[in-house]
């Protein structure tokens, strides 16, 4: 099997993946001096969290900042990024019959001791957001960095963790999390490793680390291009 093969039956069975493998050791570091530049060129503001008229801000809920990628001009690095996730939200579609229209990508830095508490990506109000895609940017990344990316199985609702929950339905708000649901996985952010998971149905958080973290975020969406 391929590494996006790999990367593919993951997702189908626990809703998440992680690769090293899968983007060009080459790209990752051009999007890491790009990201570099942005923050130093004063292009990164803090993140919000809800949707238009509930955007709030709360650093100790969410404590990153943000530059989103512009893709109608797109600078070098960024638009061989986007080049690369638009041929594998089309891999996406074809070996999952989804019909995943548009991506959109921000890059993010956390101050040392900023997370992002447990959360699912899709905001009440829309369900567009199908895919998450976090591609990370840090070089020589220890464990006693911290910094981790925590992904958790869905809430089954009985007090038990499980994966077998019935996708929530009938609506587009999500619940909260929860405190049952199991943690599955905890991705250390090295530069180039790549996590994509089911943006409704993963519960996840970032937990605080001791050195700057970027990253690379977005979503695929199946709404019409942004
Ligand atoms: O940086 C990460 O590991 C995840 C970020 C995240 O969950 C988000 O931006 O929604
Ligand atoms: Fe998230």
């Amino acid at each position: 099997m391929g590494f996006q093969d790999v990367l593919f039956q993951s997702l189908e069975e626990r809703g998440w993946a992680v690769s090293d493998r899968i983007v060009p050791p080459s790209l990752a570091q051009a999007l890491r001096n790009h990201a570099h530049q942005l923050w130093q060129q004063g292009f990164f503001k803090p993140a919000s969290i809800g949707r238009q008229a509930g955007l709030v801000r709360d650093p100790d809920i969410r404590g990153d900042a943000i530059c989103w990628i512009d893709d109608n001009t797109p600078f070098p690095p960024c638009a061989e990024f986007l080049a690369w996730t638009d041929a594998l939200r089309q891999e996406l579609n074809r070996h999952f019959f989804l019909s995943l229209r548009g991506q959109e990508f921000h890059f993010a830095r956390y101050e040392p001791g900023r997370g992002y508490a447990r959360h699912m990506d899709q905001h009440g109000g829309t369900s567009a957001r199908k895919v998450s895609l976090v591609l990370y940017l840090n070089e020589d990344w220890k464990a006693e960095d911290g910094g981790e990316l925590c992904l958790y199985g869905p809430e089954t609702g009985d007090g038990e963790p499980g994966r077998d929950a019935p996708a929530p339905s009938g609506g587009d708000r999500q619940p909260d999390p929860g405190p049952n649901a199991a943690l599955e996985a905890k991705v250390l952010p090295e530069s180039g490793r790549l996590a994509l998971f089911l943006s409704d149905r993963v519960p996840h958080e970032v937990l605080p680390a001791r050195r700057v973290r970027w990253s690379l975020t977005g979503w695929f969406r199946d709404d019409a291009p942004l």
